[in-house]
């Protein structure tokens, strides 16, 4: 088999027994995770268990110590955080970090490309479609935006990018319902369009209804993994690590 073949059986993203500190203190102890290509998988677990910081490493800004994180055949584990998202990473981060001195365009165009050579690539006009607001308020400065606004600007500038995995961290914490409902929607869609996409939101509803698989991490490690069918039909899983 060639290397090729091997790369396309493998998953796209692979973590695995990762350890990640803060200084001396210790927060992930282990953590693994897979997602292939066009899938939607999810990581829950209740606040301060580790989730951003497994996002936070996989991108190479608070770097493991130890542990293996392969992308697209790539050892990324210890490459710097530029040429991770390089490899075709795009972060949605927690708390949005849109460029508020910049216009809605300008952050939409700052980082956008089709270094991979995607063959249907996002363009402003597609971007434009799935976020018709972005369109409406193009010439306005990022920091002006409302809150949901900025998150649909969020998304959109990372798709810019035409990443290989999408990362959402958070994407609907702290919006109106009906903001919430137009994120979810669009996160139906770029799964319909085979989008590979690692999610972390708290809305085990939603997530079920869209995702393929989920991983729950306790104190720093993956302590379940399944299918949406299994999440759902185990409801003492969600009542002991998630608290619902
Ligand atoms: N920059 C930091 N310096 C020191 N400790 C940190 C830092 N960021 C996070 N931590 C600690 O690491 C642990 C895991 O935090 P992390 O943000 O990964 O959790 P989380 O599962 O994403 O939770 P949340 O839903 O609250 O964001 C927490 O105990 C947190 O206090």
């Amino acid at each position: 088999m060639s290397d090729e073949e091997l790369v396309e059986l493998a998953p796209l993203l692979e973590v695995e027994d990762i350890e990640t500190c803060y200084g001396l203190s210790q927060v992930l102890f282990g953590m693994s995770l897979s997602v292939r290509t066009g899938e939607m998988v999810a990581l829950l677990g209740r606040n301060g268990m580790g989730k951003t910081t497994t996002i936070r490493s996989i991108m190479g800004l608070t770097p493991a110590r130890a542990g293996a994180i392969r992308f697209a055949g790539h050892e990324a584990r210890q490459l710097p955080s530029f040429r991770i998202a390089q490899l075709g990473i795009g972060l949605v981060p927690e708390g949005r970090q849109i460029f508020p001195n910049l216009t809605v365009y300008e952050n939409l165009v700052a980082a956008s490309g089709n270094r991979l050579g995607a063959a249907d690539p996002w363009t402003l006009e597609k971007i434009h479609a799935l976020f018709p607001r972005l369109a409406e308020r193009g010439a306005n400065m990022g920091g002006t935006l409302s809150g949901g606004e900025q998150q649909m600007l969020a998304i959109g500038r990372a798709l810019m990018t035409n990443p290989r995995l999408l990362i959402l961290d958070e994407a609907t914490e702290g919006l109106a319902p009906l903001i919430r409902d137009e994120i979810w929607s669009c996160l139906s869609l770029l799964k319909a369009r085979g989008q590979s996409i690692l999610v972390i939101d708290k809305n085990v509803e939603n997530l079920t209804r869209i995702c393929d698989r989920h991983y729950i991490i306790e104190r720093g490690r993956a302590v379940w993994s399944g299918s949406s069918e299994q999440l759902i039909a185990e409801p003492e899983l969600q009542h002991r690590y998630l608290g619902i």
